[in-house]
């Protein structure tokens, strides 16, 4: 396996972001309250994820967390939204507006043409286990991941990935069970039900991790990106036909027709197109 030398990419105050060879590694960084997020965790999510996704270089981003909590040692990946941020209409940022902009941190992870990785080394709980659900792949320390929906307790629903598509994956009486019941699920249990790829050793999970992305990383971009996208795309209707169709219209332009179709109108002829109607 490769050295694993991450530097920094950007520093903010609620997440650290490195990069090393091809991978991006987005961590959570309030492991005191169990990392859970703020307008401002997401605002920078939002940020480090659009700078992966522009990031020519990076293939895969593994959506990670630190920790242990420096009060009582536990881990997490992600806790959901900050109640001590919530307000009458959302979570209230800085600027006093009342945000659920995690959603946007969602869409951004489903839509970007690169594989996510959710690295879940403690509690994934409410919209901490939305985002787990929305990543392209989970891996869960053996030892430490917990996995539970809040949503119902703290009248929140993530109607979207968080369920609709958790139920597509652990099937519908699963799903149900999972936010109605709000129970405690550890790795393995997740791993059975279809919502974990792997259940690693706490002290592995993240070499294991990069060694996914490496793996990943060895294959063709353009067949990860259609995969990915094929796959998401009956889920997501329209969008989805969208986002798949933006690449196949790509793939057109990099033809001899696409120039041939380009050319002819900036030299004002008919375009004279080959004429392969290959089957
Ligand atoms: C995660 C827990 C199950 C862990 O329990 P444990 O007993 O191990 O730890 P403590 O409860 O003692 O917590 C330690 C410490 O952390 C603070 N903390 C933990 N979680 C949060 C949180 N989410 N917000 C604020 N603070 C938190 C806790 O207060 C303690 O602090 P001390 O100062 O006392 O040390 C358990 O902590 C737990 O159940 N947490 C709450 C989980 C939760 O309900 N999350 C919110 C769900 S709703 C949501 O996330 C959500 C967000 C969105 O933006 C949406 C947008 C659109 C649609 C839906 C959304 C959505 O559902």
């Amino acid at each position: 396996m490769s050295e694993i030398d991450w530097k920094i990419a950007k520093s903010y105050e609620d997440i650290t972001y490195t990069k090393c060879n091809g991978v991006a590694r987005i961590a959570f960084n309030r492991p005191d309250i169990r990392n859970a997020f703020r307008p401002k965790t997401t605002s920078e999510l939002y940020d480090a994820f659009y700078d992966a996704n522009e990031d020519v270089d990076i293939g895969v981003v593994l959506l990670s967390a630190e920790g242990p909590s420096t009060k009582d040692g536990i881990w997490s990946f992600c806790s959901g939204g900050d109640q001590k941020a919530r307000g009458h209409q959302g979570y209230v940022g800085e600027d006093g507006y009342h945000r659920l902009n995690i959603l946007e941190v969602q869409r951004l992870i489903r839509f970007m043409p690169k594989a996510v990785i959710a690295v879940v080394p403690g509690w994934a709980v409410g919209g901490g286990h939305s985002l787990h659900v929305v990543c392209d792949l989970t891996l869960a320390s053996k030892e430490h991941a917990i996995f539970k929906q809040t949503d119902a307790d703290v009248t929140s629903f993530d109607g979207g990935y968080g369920s609709a598509y958790l139920a597509k994956m652990v099937g519908q009486k699963k799903a149900r069970e999972i936010f109605f019941l709000g129970r405690n699920y550890s790795a393995q249990e997740a791993y059975e039900m279809g919502m974990v790829n792997a259940v690693i050793p706490h002290d592995k999970l993240e070499a294991t991790a990069y060694e996914w992305a490496q793996e990943i990383l060895a294959k063709s971009p353009t067949s990860i990106k259609m995969l990915k996208f094929a796959m998401n795309l009956t889920d997501d209707g329209m969008v989805g036909q969208q986002v798949f169709a933006g690449e196949a219209t790509r793939l057109a332009y990099m033809t001899d027709e696409a120039k041939e179709g380009r050319d002819a109108f900036l030299e004002k002829r008919k375009p004279n197109f080959p004429k392969k109607w290959i089957p």
